[in-house]
């Protein structure tokens, strides 16, 4: 059994934080499929210090998806103390600091992974949040910002220092994005330097993947972003993998297909009929990714708009 200060996970494969991904349909289909920890789609400080009515949805969150961690980004430590302890009552488990979003209107506000310049403001942050609330309060970082300053090791020394609980190491740096290959040496280096948990990000894409990363760096935990997109059962395949050595079988086109419209029907009362069935297309675009006539599939997604359109298009184009 895995740890992550007084939270107990089930196993130690984590669902990535992903906006517009991870949202709180998705992440239950990751739940029923085994995934060891939830994370939610990031919320800025700031708008739930000026209480903007999007981030209602971002902060939904079921019984049902325990354990998850609901990630805060921000760089001011007042405010992200204060919000952490205004939203503390919310039933999450877990608190994550961002400081891995590589996105230009965020860093420019000097937020996500300009952080990864500011070792003295990490500090800041990190240890006013952990004295703010009693759960446990986790960090997302990257390699580095770019890589004649890949600090991952220093910053990982400075957050365990401010009192976190885990840190999670994406083995890219700002500069690359999401592109090129995720350096798991870095991770491995962090789990050498520090004693609280390290979680290791990057490229894991299988059983196997994950395995490989375990070993080569000693992580306590692996997080899966990407390869869960359109694929939940990822997480089922992980966790027979480590128990009992094989891989359980792939899901069929009638399961997948099923998954689809449960997945439809939980978005759109989660965010009403509209927004819902909209959000669905590129779900479904992942899930069908490379099934028979899914090419066709995904030339007409994006003109459905109702649950019988998909419904229809599903069971014209995926054979049961
Ligand atoms: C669409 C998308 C949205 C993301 N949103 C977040 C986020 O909100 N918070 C965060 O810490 N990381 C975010 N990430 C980064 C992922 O958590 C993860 O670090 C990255 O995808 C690398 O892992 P992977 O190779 O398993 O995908 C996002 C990534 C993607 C692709």
């Amino acid at each position: 059994m895995k740890k992550i200060g007084n939270v107990e996970l089930e196993n130690p494969y984590i669902l990535a934080p992903m906006a517009g991904v991870t949202d709180l349909p998705f992440r239950l289909l990751c739940k029923e499929q085994g995934a060891g920890l939830l994370c939610m789609e990031m919320v800025s400080a700031k708008a739930l210090q000026y209480k903007n009515k999007n981030t209602k949805l971002l902060l939904a969150i079921h019984p049902e998806e325990y354990p998850v961690s609901l990630q805060l980004f921000g760089s001011d430590p007042y405010i992200m103390s204060e919000i952490a302890k205004q939203v503390e009552e919310l039933p999450f488990q877990i608190l994550d600091i961002n400081m891995g979003c590589p996105v230009p209107k965020v860093v420019k506000n000097g937020e996500g992974s300009a952080l990864m310049k500011e070792p003295d403001l990490v500090y800041d942050i990190v240890n006013k949040t952990v004295k703010a609330i009693s759960k446990p309060v986790t960090v997302k970082i990257r390699k580095g910002f770019d890589e004649e300053h890949a600090n991952a090791v220093e910053i990982a020394k400075v957050i365990e220092e401010a009192g976190a609980a885990a840190v999670a190491v994406h083995g890219r740096t700002r500069e690359q994005y999401y592109s090129g290959k995720a350096d798991w040496d870095i991770i491995r280096r962090v789990k050498e330097a520090v004693s609280i948990p390290v979680i290791g990000n990057g490229d894991v894409v299988s059983a196997e993947s994950a395995a490989a990363m375990q070993e080569q760096t000693g992580c306590d935990m692996v997080m899966i972003g990407r390869a869960a997109q359109g694929n939940p059962w990822i997480f089922r395949e992980l966790r027979e993998h480590a128990i009992h050595g094989g891989y359980p079988p792939r899901p069929t086109a009638e399961e997948v297909r099923q998954t689809m419209l449960a997945h439809a029907r939980m978005q759109m009362e989660y965010k009403g009929d509209y927004l819902g069935i909209r959000e669905m297309r590129k779900h479904v675009a992942w899930y069908t990714k490379g099934m028979k006539g899914s090419s066709k599939l995904r030339a007409q997604i994006n003109s459905v708009e109702s649950y019988e359109e998909l419904e229809h298009l599903l069971a014209d184009r995926i054979a049961g």
